[in-house]
């Protein structure tokens, strides 16, 4: 078991002319695992800025494209602020460029993504001497996201455990996905809002309700990372995927419909996006459904990664 190392580590300490992040996408929950379980997909955001004295320009290519806002309220602008602001340092002026691959609204971690690209860009561009720390932008990104369970895995990569302490930081551990496992992502040409998603949870739920997810949670790490013979049962859930249900109708009968031919799926994040994991190659013709794009998706290992380039830094006098 790993503890929180991404290969985004050490590039606080040093100021940079450029940054280029790349974030991968995440299907948290799994099933059973509600704001714990995450995994890293190889769909990416990109996104590159770089500092000027003042002025703000977002350049927004592909997903998001004329719908987001490029100004200040920007997701990606917002978050590299907050890492200068726990840096004691007002952010200056930006250009920063996105290009989108993760659909919003979607299940897929897009608004984690988002998160954990400004951060690190804010990160990678604070002058020398103002570094934060991976722990630092985990702590940032589950403040700004609300629950840890996209964040973790798009900063480290693969299968992460994640949680909320009593104190209300977060914390993260990451294990290796059998290399058996594929996934499977139907995207959902439908968007649905997480948080009008979690709205739709119930206050309390029965205790044999609870209990099940327990053992199906606990199950899912052994099925994930040693034996995927088990992914079917271990990827019930009686805790947030019923209670969505009647909200994405199509997206419930096709993760019905997978099940019943032996075939572990789940909602994607809070969905509508339905994700499959399998052992051997699905026949995507055969689950063609209207209002879904299938497609095999490998597992990100490396989760986000940073590049700095330093030639382009403004020379001084
Ligand atoms: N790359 C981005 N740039 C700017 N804003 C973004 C970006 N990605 C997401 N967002 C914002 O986040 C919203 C989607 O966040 P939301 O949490 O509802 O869904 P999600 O993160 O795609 O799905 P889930 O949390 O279920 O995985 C978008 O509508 C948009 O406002
Ligand atoms: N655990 C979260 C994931 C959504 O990003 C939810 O289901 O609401």
């Amino acid at each position: 078991m790993t503890e929180f190392v991404g290969t985004a580590a050490d590039l606080g300490a040093e100021a940079a002319a450029t940054v280029t992040v790349r974030v991968p996408a995440t299907s948290a929950n799994l099933g059973p695992g509600y704001d714990c379980f995450g995994l890293a997909i190889e769909r990416y955001d990109e996104a590159v800025a770089s500092l000027s004295p003042s002025g703000l320009r977002v350049d927004v290519e592909g997903i998001g494209a004329g719908e987001v806002p490029t100004d200040g309220r920007h997701l990606v602008v917002r978050a590299m602020a907050l890492a200068w602001a726990t840096a004691g340092l007002e952010l200056p002026g930006v250009h920063l460029r996105c290009r989108n691959r993760i659909p919003h609204g979607g299940g897929q971690g897009s608004s984690a993504a988002a998160i954990v690209a400004g951060l690190l860009l804010g990160r990678g561009l604070l002058p020398t001497g103002t570094a934060l720390t991976d722990d630092d932008i985990l702590q940032l990104a589950h403040r700004m996201e609300g629950h840890p369970d996209n964040v973790a895995p798009a900063l480290l990569g693969g299968f992460t455990l994640a949680w909320t302490r009593a104190d209300g930081t977060a914390a993260a551990v990451r294990r290796e996905v059998h290399p058996d496992v594929r996934a499977v992502v139907f995207t959902a040409s439908q968007s649905s809002s997480t948080h009008h998603s979690r709205a739709l949870l119930p206050q309390q739920v029965p205790h044999v309700d609870a209990a099940a997810n327990v053992a199906a949670a606990a199950l899912m790490v052994h099925a994930l990372t040693t034996d995927p013979g088990y992914l079917l049962e271990a990827t019930g859930d009686r805790l947030h995927q019923p209670y969505r249900a009647g909200a994405m109708p199509e997206s419930a009968a096709l993760m019905q419909d997978l099940r019943s031919e032996g075939i572990a799926a789940v909602i994607s994040g809070a969905g509508p996006s339905v994700l499959a994991l399998v052992r051997s190659e699905l026949d995507l013709n055969r689950w063609r459904r209207p209002g879904f794009v299938a497609a095999q998706v490998p597992v990100c290992t490396a989760g986000a990664t940073v590049t700095t380039d330093r030639s382009a830094r403004p020379t001084s006098g």
